[in-house]
């Protein structure tokens, strides 16, 4: 990854997409559309209630598209996301600027994250996505999220959310992690990501792409699998070959 901790794109607003891959979330007790049903046993003037049948949760507020790369390290996450975020105009994070400098000790110190670990680390990116949405901003982001649990915890409540998981064959990881400089994640802690990788099954709703021998061409396929070319602005910027 690049971790460079600063935008690295910004540009024009998107039209909302309608629900995605992902679970609404639920209204709770106080929020508008719940029905009271008031005190029982009320015997004064005032009509009993009728009991109604409850509404359906608020639909979320429409939201910008947010696509989420995952993949255990190495898989390109932050290579492709990055050019994928330049073709469509979007804004693109790295996921490791969203570690604590805990988190990040710990992995420099090649020990694998805890759940109890990544839990803020998952919510933070969450409330990126959350921002950039409000901020009526498409996004990409790069994130791991090697288990189902923690992908849950990325789309609960963001039927925005597309999540991408990047396919490569786990000898060709460890060749790029090797060729990979200025990266506190070592080649040596693949093994620990391989380990606990839930690679998404179908009824998921993840989409697969594979790795291609150029980034450029993995992005190709990004956009085509996960339906995102109709957001490709004429004249968005043409793919340059990174050569890789
Ligand atoms: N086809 C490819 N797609 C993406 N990255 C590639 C490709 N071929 C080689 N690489 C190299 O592999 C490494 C992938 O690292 P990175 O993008 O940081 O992955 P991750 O963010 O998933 O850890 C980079 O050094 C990149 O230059
Ligand atoms: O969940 C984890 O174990 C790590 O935090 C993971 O999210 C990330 O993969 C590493 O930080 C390495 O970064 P790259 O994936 O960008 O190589």
């Amino acid at each position: 990854m690049v971790c460079s901790g600063r935008r690295v794109l910004h540009s024009r607003r998107v039209t909302p997409v309608g629900p995605g891959p992902g679970r609404a979330r639920a209204a709770g007790p106080c929020e508008p559309g719940r029905v009271s049903l008031g005190p029982l046993g009320n015997d004064d003037a005032t009509p009993p209630a009728t009991p109604q049948p409850p509404e359906p949760p608020p639909r979320p507020p429409d939201a910008p598209p947010a696509v989420v790369l995952i993949g255990v390290s190495g898989s390109g996450k932050t290579t492709v996301g990055a050019l994928l975020a330049r073709r469509l105009g979007w804004i693109f994070a790295d996921g490791d600027r969203f570690h604590s400098p805990e988190n990040i000790a710990k992995m420099t110190a090649l020990k694998p994250l805890s759940d109890a670990d990544r839990s803020p680390w998952l919510a933070q990116i969450g409330t990126w996505i959350d921002d950039e949405g409000v901020a009526g901003q498409a996004c990409v982001v790069a994130c791991s999220a090697l288990k189902r649990v923690y992908r849950d915890v990325l789309r609960d409540g963001r039927p925005q959310v597309r999540l991408v998981y990047l396919v490569v064959p786990s000898e060709r990881l460890r060749t790029r992690m090797l060729a990979r400089e200025g990266h506190m994640f070592a080649a040596d802690m693949l093994a620990s990501q391989l380990a606990i990788l839930e690679r998404p099954i179908p009824d998921e709703g993840v989409y697969q792409v594979k790795s291609m021998p150029t980034a450029a061409q993995t992005v190709d396929a990004v956009l085509r699998v996960a339906h995102l070319e109709q957001f490709l602005a004429p004249g968005a910027e043409q793919p340059a070959d990174s050569g890789f």
